[in-house]
């Protein structure tokens, strides 16, 4: 049984459709980040599963119980902001300890003059008291216990929030955007915290972030999600290898990978330079409009000879253990980007006449409506017999 199911969830704001018919699970203990540029609806998707938001229409279910019509604070979930949203006047226990006071004390015995007189209440707290000492030692924060929100580092802070989000269990956990406010040094360092602590606890997790690598690096499973739409849900790899969609392959890798516009020639056959690959369904007219995409990694640059596209070096980023080229096509005036070894980029420099290739197997072809076409690579003795049918 999975831990979380969504189902076709729309939301629209005043008219904007902002969530378009969006599905997505969640396996028990499974780490999923929701990824996708600004505005496509990552948060408000978030919020709905939270509770904080209605949906017009889906299904949400929580380890087998459907829970749309369910209040937010009886889903069972536990959710870290931005903001992390700690309560400045209390302490970092006080703070962790709010979602297990809130639980397990009865209104009455919030009250701190009444308290002591309660049966049971001392148990209770002490119970309290325990959980958050062993929360704060598995996230080595027991140091902080007794300071304040603004006598903390944003990473402290983070951590605090993280605790308290922990602290009772939940069945689901939801983080939007919990490293966004750490500088780039502690959000490399904090995301292999998050996944340490979620290796440990065990609970499902959805993690939404607009940042690609951070997604990569952290999840089991990638859900892009671009205008509103969810256009891919894979592991990381298969996201990287194997995008089904123009907008992934877009959004996913650093330097982006390189689209060239091109045609479809007869019996299905692509070409670029010399290379030629065959899509899988041949019956997509010649002349028909698609767009080739290749990683930068994929790129050959050579200094000579007649093979491969005909193009100059615009600029070169040396990045230390390799070295970013980029390089405007002759005639059509298109960037593409490669990226090399120090040994494979030395003596290129601005201005160089180069050649570019790409083995076929590495190029995606993608339709007219973005979606990616099957294709396989074809064979120079293949060229000749698909040609003439
Ligand atoms: N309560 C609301 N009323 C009207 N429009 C809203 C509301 N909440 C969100 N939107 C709109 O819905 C769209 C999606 O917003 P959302 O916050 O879900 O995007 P996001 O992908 O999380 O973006 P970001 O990464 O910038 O946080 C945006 O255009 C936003 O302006």
């Amino acid at each position: 049984m999975s831990a979380l199911t969504l189902t076709n969830i729309q939301k629209s704001f005043g008219g904007n459709q902002i969530l378009k018919g969006v599905s997505l699970d969640a396996q028990p203990g499974e780490f999923i980040a929701l990824v996708g540029p600004s505005g496509c609806g990552k948060s408000t998707l978030l919020r709905i599963l939270a509770g904080l938001e209605t949906a017009d229409s889906g299904d949400i279910v929580i380890e087998g119980r459907e829970v749309s019509q369910v209040q937010a604070a009886d889903r069972n979930i536990a959710m870290v902001f931005q903001s992390y949203a700690l309560y400045p006047h209390l302490t970092a226990a006080q703070n962790i300890a709010v979602p297990l006071v809130m639980r397990r004390l009865t209104r009455t015995q919030r009250i701190p003059f009444v308290v002591p007189l309660m049966p049971g209440h001392r148990k209770a707290v002490a119970d309290i008291h325990r959980d958050v000492r062993e929360m704060a030692a598995s996230l080595k924060i027991d140091q902080l216990l007794d300071r304040k929100p603004g006598q903390m580092s944003g990473g402290q802070r983070q951590r605090v929030a993280l605790a308290r989000a922990m602290v009772r269990r939940p069945a689901v956990f939801l983080m939007d955007e919990p490293l966004s406010n750490l500088d780039a040094n502690l959000r490399v360092h904090a995301r292999g915290e998050i996944v340490e602590l979620h290796r440990r606890a065990g609970v499902p997790t959805v993690y939404v972030t607009h940042d690609q690598a951070e997604a990569l690096s952290m999840a089991d499973r990638v859900a892009v999600m671009i205008g509103g739409s969810l256009l891919q849900l894979a592991p990381p790899q298969v996201i990287y290898d194997d995008p089904q969609h123009i907008e992934v392959a877009k959004f996913v890798g650093q330097p982006r990978i390189n689209l060239i516009a091109s045609q479809v020639e007869e019996n299905g056959i692509i070409a670029l330079g010399a290379e030629r690959c065959v899509l899988a369904d041949r019956s997509l007219p010649a002349d028909s409009q698609v767009t080739l995409g290749i990683r930068p990694e994929f790129v050959q640059v050579s200094r000579s000879g007649e093979a491969g596209l005909p193009a100059h070096v615009d600029r070169i980023e040396f990045l230390g253990s390799e070295i970013i080229v980029y390089c405007r096509l002759d005639g059509i005036g298109e960037t593409m980007i490669a990226k090399v070894t120090p040994a494979e980029g030395a003596g290129l420099a601005s201005g160089a006449p180069v050649r570019l290739s790409a083995s076929a197997e590495h190029i995606f072809v993608f339709g007219a409506d973005g979606t990616r076409l099957a294709s396989a690579p074809l064979a120079e003795n293949a060229i000749r017999e698909a040609v003439h049918g």
